[in-house]
């Protein structure tokens, strides 16, 4: 039997309304992620990767509009939620980790505050429990000495650090879907490489799909189950990842798959 989709998107659009000019960052785009998968979203700046998220997430201000499609997170249809449940959702059934992981943080709140704080938001825990949960999440995400790390602030610790704490923060709730939109870019390649170990490692222990937005052609090709390549807003190639790489049939995925 196949495996239903943790996330199906199909025929989503997105426009914004700018003074002049209507612009479809987002058109008519299909897509799956199934539990355990890694799905690679691939594409030049510009091509619309995190205006799809930020539509799967319900997260696009105006003058951003989602206009057409279907939005399945599992059983839920996310396009019939309402702003309250979708947030609700955000903080359980969807993580959400992004490229800037040092201004994703409070600045003024240490992580230990932060992690207990998120905890508390979604779980009914007192909060020693909320602190132990942190711990146990840190630990999780690969970092050593949660205890020292739980009294520090953002500034205080690397970037790649940062990212581990974010990658915690989002799985607090076990969602089932994690959206990563380029989760490394910002940091230096090693530690590049020690992150995307985790998101691998963690997928397949809890057999999350993970939505991964990136521009890096190495990254596909070391985690991607699945590829889907987007220009201009609509997908122009799919497949699994082998296919893309051994026969791209599109000339736009081939020039990317080149220039990397
Ligand atoms: N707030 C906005 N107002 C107007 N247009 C926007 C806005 N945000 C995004 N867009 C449009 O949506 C298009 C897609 O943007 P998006 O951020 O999704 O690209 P991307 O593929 O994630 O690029 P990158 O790799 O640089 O992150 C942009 O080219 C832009 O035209
Ligand atoms: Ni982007």
């Amino acid at each position: 039997m196949e495996t239903s989709a943790i996330l199906r998107v199909a025929q989503l659009t997105t426009r914004f309304h700018t003074p002049g000019k209507v612009i479809t960052a987002v058109d008519s785009v299909s897509l799956e992620v199934k539990p355990g998968q890694i799905v690679a979203l691939v594409g030049e700046s510009g091509s619309g990767k995190s205006v799809t998220a930020m539509s799967v997430l319900g997260l696009v201000d105006p003058p951003g509009v989602v206009e057409q499609g279907e939005i399945w997170l599992g059983g839920v249809n996310l396009r019939e939620c309402t702003p309250r449940r979708l947030r609700a959702l955000r903080g359980s059934q969807m993580g959400v980790i992004f490229q800037d992981p040092m201004n994703a943080l409070n600045p003024v709140l240490t992580i230990g505050a932060q992690m207990i704080e998120t905890i508390r938001l979604h779980q009914r825990v007192s909060r020693a429990e909320a602190k132990e949960l942190a711990r146990a999440q840190l630990t999780r995400v690969g970092l050593r000495d949660p205890d020292t790390l739980m009294t520090q602030y953002a500034f205080q610790i690397s970037g790649g650090m940062c990212q581990r704490v974010m990658i915690a923060l989002a799985l607090v709730s076990r969602p089932r879907l994690l959206i990563a939109d380029e989760p490394t870019t910002a940091l230096d390649v090693r530690v590049q490489a020690g992150i995307l170990k985790e998101l691998d490692r963690i997928r397949v222990e809890e057999d999350i799909g993970i939505l991964l937005i990136t521009h890096d052609w190495g990254v596909v090709a070391e985690l991607a189950d699945e590829v889907y390549v987007m220009k201009s807003g609509q997908i122009v190639e799919y497949g699994n990842v082998f296919d893309i790489f051994e026969n791209p049939r599109h000339p736009y995925t081939r020039e990317l798959i080149n220039s990397r």
